[in-house]
């Protein structure tokens, strides 16, 4: 396979949200249930409050579980979750405010103001920045008017001084709290583009731009995890060098942009022939490599020698066929990156002059 997958930066951020969706609404469950527990200890709690508490808990637990079992559903589990909360929040305040034999203390108004921050982070968590400011300014906007019209027209003579006074303040700072949210959220975006463009630009810094396979970099990059591996695992790493035949030729015969074409075609098929854990570059020019972490001399045998047969029996587009020699090697005690491709290349020289289009192997330490 090529030396990485395409990445999705887009999709790591929304694994990123999920993981944190999963935490959250557990977490927002057992807060709940807390709250509940706090309240009817205290005989504070409302009589709406007891059937809507558990609808909360019940809400919050399913979302949560349903995350962890089924990810496909998180859109729906986002949208019930604010949906709830939110209409959870404005129907109780509405409640406090309007509903004659509801207790109408100040109590329960604040308790309830109070969590409407949760509410816009929720929101904020769920929908993109823009949208999220907008419906939270209009859940803000729903709590406080009918307060502050209670209180202009003295429908709550209850209310005392220094609770009236409050309010304002209050209301003010969920402007600053969406605020707030909003620059969170947008740096958030912000950090999102510029991990998504630093990944693009170390997959370029580590491919062939024009195969699209690993470059050399890369394949120095795999030698060394190979070796490492191989020290600490007690199995070895085996490393494959392959050159194509006969290339000038092909060159010379069908220009160029022929020859590229060849080398794109060969590094598409060989990409094909591998495990998911071994990984191929282009070592330069018409030189390919392989290296087959824990994969021990006879099974790295037995793939080149698979490769070789792909590309003799595979019809590249210029109509000629194509053969491989191809020199094998595997990791041996004290070995460094350049003693290891040293071995292969001296396997590969002797494919080269015993004929081409054959393997050859090397598991004896030569003088450089
Ligand atoms: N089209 C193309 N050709 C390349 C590229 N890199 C190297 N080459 C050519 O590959 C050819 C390699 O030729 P040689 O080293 O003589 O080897 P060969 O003709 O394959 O012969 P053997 O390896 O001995 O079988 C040269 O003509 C290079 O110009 C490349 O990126 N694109």
């Amino acid at each position: 396979m090529p030396f990485s997958e395409p990445t999705n930066a887009q999709a790591t951020s929304r694994e990123g949200e999920l993981r944190a969706l999963r935490l959250l609404l557990p977490i927002g469950a057992a807060v709940v249930l807390l709250i509940s527990a706090w309240e009817h200890a205290n005989g504070v709690v409302s009589w709406w409050d007891r059937y809507l508490y558990p609808l909360l808990v019940t809400v919050f637990a399913v979302g949560g579980l349903t995350l962890w079992r089924w990810p496909q559903y998180q859109g729906a589990v986002r949208l019930v979750s604010v949906v709830t909360v939110n209409l959870y929040l404005m129907a109780v305040l509405l409640m406090v405010l309007f509903i004659g034999d509801a207790p109408l203390n100040q109590y329960t108004l604040l308790t309830t103001l109070v969590w409407l921050p949760f509410g816009y982070g929720l929101i904020f968590v769920m929908l993109a920045a823009r949208p999220a400011m907008f419906i939270s300014f209009i859940v803000a906007l729903l709590t406080f008017t009918p307060i502050f019209v209670a209180m202009a027209f003295n429908l709550r003579p209850n209310w005392g001084q220094e609770f009236t006074t409050t309010m304002p303040v209050l209301a003010l700072s969920q402007v600053v709290y969406i605020v707030l949210l909003l620059a969170i959220s947008d740096l958030r975006a912000s950090f999102h583009r510029a991990s998504a463009r630093l990944q693009v630009a170390q997959e370029l810094a580590l491919s062939d731009a024009l195969t699209g396979v690993g470059n050399r970099r890369a394949l120095q990059e795999h030698l060394r995890a190979g070796l490492s591996v191989a020290e600490r695992g007690h199995v070895p790493t085996s490393i494959i060098l392959m050159d194509i035949d006969h290339f000038k030729p092909i060159n010379d015969n069908h220009g160029h942009s022929g020859g590229d074409q060849v080398l794109v075609q060969m590094a598409q098929l060989l990409s094909d022939q591998l495990r998911a854990s071994d990984r191929l570059g282009r070592w330069g020019g018409e030189e390919f490599m392989v290296v087959a972490q824990a994969t021990p001399m006879h099974a790295a045998l037995e793939l080149a020698e698979r490769i070789r047969k792909a590309v003799a029996a595979f019809e590249f587009a210029h109509g000629d066929p194509v053969t491989l020699s191809l020199g094998v090697t595997q990791t041996l005690p004290g070995d460094t990156a350049d003693s290891l491709v040293h071995r292969a290349d001296k396997a590969l020289y002797r494919a080269k002059n015993n004929g081409r289009n054959r393997v050859e192997a090397q598991t004896v330490i030569t003088a450089h």
